[in-house]
């Protein structure tokens, strides 16, 4: 058989192994777009376990504004508030993980609200309802309580209001339009995280979620990834995640807080860039792994394609953002995400059947079909990778990023994922920097 990606076979040469070339060429994309936050951080405290914090609180939901609560000396101590703004699959896990620490640690208030984008199911209900009258997400996540102080909300203002922590997990696509209702509805002293593993491409370049979010609402936001397939954070199976923070420690540990369990351990690390482009762009190698499984190419094929892919991955990172740290790619936001994806997640399980049609039936149909309302991410973020390699003129830089997108529309066969294509890479391209001058 004849592999599609000579450029990584056998030579000596590595591109990913040297950066100091990458790092040369022209970027046409800042690598630092933050704006400034004003927000202030909420109370802190030591970080401790938190099945190892003292005094667990009633579970009766609060619905009363105040967040200021009495600790055990008598002093007032202020509460943090948390709304979780999306309730699929992964956002009722959030909500589940969030709720059981809340109701444990002091520092938090017990009620988390869960904005949930209002549908009517088939039996003619609301979700807000059912979700609030039965505890249950029974259409993204069935059979799984999500603690009695999750409370769902249809209105995405009243939701947000009187949190200073906002957790945002919603499919990527949706994030542009919430962030631009939310313009002026959050309070000045929020703080942010993002769960959403995706990118939008903008006449600019790329722009990742959490940097929409922060220069959208002017606060500041912070990331969550990992290999974090929820069904089995449900059922509490253990796993790890990556928190990615910008510069305050102290944020990052209030995040690990509220997020670590027994069964989800979490580790803060200073590269908010890297973290989150892992997580986005291994979604783009699921779909790869995917076709590989539908054309039945066996393991070692499949592995390969991982270990091209996590190259292409850190390439990619580092070419748009240049403080993205290599260590953050073994992290539970890396490697580690990258072989649970292309093991057991959607987007690999919808590209299979992709291959398996031979590419006739569309992404969207099977979508539809096999994941019953909850949304793919890889074959968009697919396309906005492509978009910004071919805008840049690397697109033979990244022949597995490259050949998904053309996949995915069409252009090519699901085969070509592990053939050569017509066209041969040029591999002077790499060996020689200047030709990026
Ligand atoms: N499900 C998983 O195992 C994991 C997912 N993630 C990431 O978390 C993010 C959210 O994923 P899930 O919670 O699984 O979502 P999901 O894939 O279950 O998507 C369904 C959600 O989208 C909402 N939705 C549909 N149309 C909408 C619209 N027009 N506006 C706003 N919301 C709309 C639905 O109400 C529902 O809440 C994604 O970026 C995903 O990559 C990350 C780790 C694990
Ligand atoms: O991000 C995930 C696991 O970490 C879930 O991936 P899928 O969206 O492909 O299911």
């Amino acid at each position: 058989m004849r592999f599609h990606f000579p450029l990584y076979s056998s030579s000596s040469f590595s591109l990913f192994s040297d950066f100091t070339f990458i790092s040369s060429l022209p970027l046409i994309f800042s690598s630092s777009h933050f704006s400034p936050f004003i927000s202030m951080a909420p109370a802190f405290e030591p970080l401790s376990p938190p099945h190892q914090e003292a005094e667990p609180q009633t579970a009766t939901p609060h619905h009363a504004d105040t967040v200021n609560n009495f600790g055990n000396d008598g002093q007032v101590v202020s509460k943090s508030k948390v709304t979780v703004v999306g309730s699929g699959n992964w956002g009722s896990v959030a909500a589940k993980l969030i709720a059981s620490n809340t109701l444990k640690l002091n520092s938090f208030h017990d009620e988390v609200r869960m904005w949930v984008f209002e549908e009517t199911l088939q039996t003619g209900e609301k979700l807000t309802d059912v979700i609030n009258k039965t505890n249950e997400n029974v259409k993204y996540l069935p059979g799984i309580k999500l603690g009695k102080n999750v409370i769902a909300d249809p209105d995405l203002d009243n939701a947000v209001k009187d949190a200073n922590m906002l957790v945002f997990v919603t499919p990527h696509q949706f994030m542009e339009g919430i962030c631009k209702r939310l313009v002026g509805k959050v309070r000045g002293d929020v703080e942010a995280i993002s769960l959403i593993k995706g990118m939008e491409v903008k006449m600019e370049g790329p722009c990742m979620i959490s940097n929409l979010i922060s220069e959208q609402l002017g606060i500041n936001c912070s990331v969550l990834m990992g290999a974090n397939i929820a069904n089995e954070i449900a059922v509490e199976k253990f796993s790890e995640a990556t928190v990615g923070y910008r510069d305050n420690r102290e944020i990052a540990e209030q995040w690990v807080k509220l997020f670590s369990t027994p069964y989800f351990m979490v580790t803060p690390v200073q590269d908010v860039e890297g973290v989150e482009l892992c997580g986005t762009l291994k979604n783009v190698v699921a779909i790869a792994a995917g076709f590989v499984d539908g054309l039945e190419m066996g393991n070692n094929t499949k592995a390969a394609i991982m270990r091209i892919g996590l190259r292409e991955m850190r390439a990619f990172s580092k070419l748009l953002f240049s403080s993205v740290r290599d260590s953050t790619f073994f992290e539970s936001c890396g490697v580690a995400d990258v072989i649970t994806t292309c093991l057991g997640g959607r987007n690999r399980k919808v590209a299979e059947a992709f291959a398996r049609n031979g590419g006739k039936r569309s992404f969207d149909d099977l979508e539809a079909e096999m994941l019953q309302g909850q949304k793919l991410q890889g074959v968009s973020t697919a396309r906005e990778v492509y978009e910004v390699l071919s805008h840049r003129g690397w697109l033979e830089l990244f022949p597995l990023f490259a050949t998904v997108h053309e996949i995915c529309v069409g252009r090519l066969p699901p085969s070509a994922i592990v053939e050569y294509s017509e066209k041969k890479p040029r591999l002077s391209l790499l060996e020689d920097p200047a030709c990026y001058q």
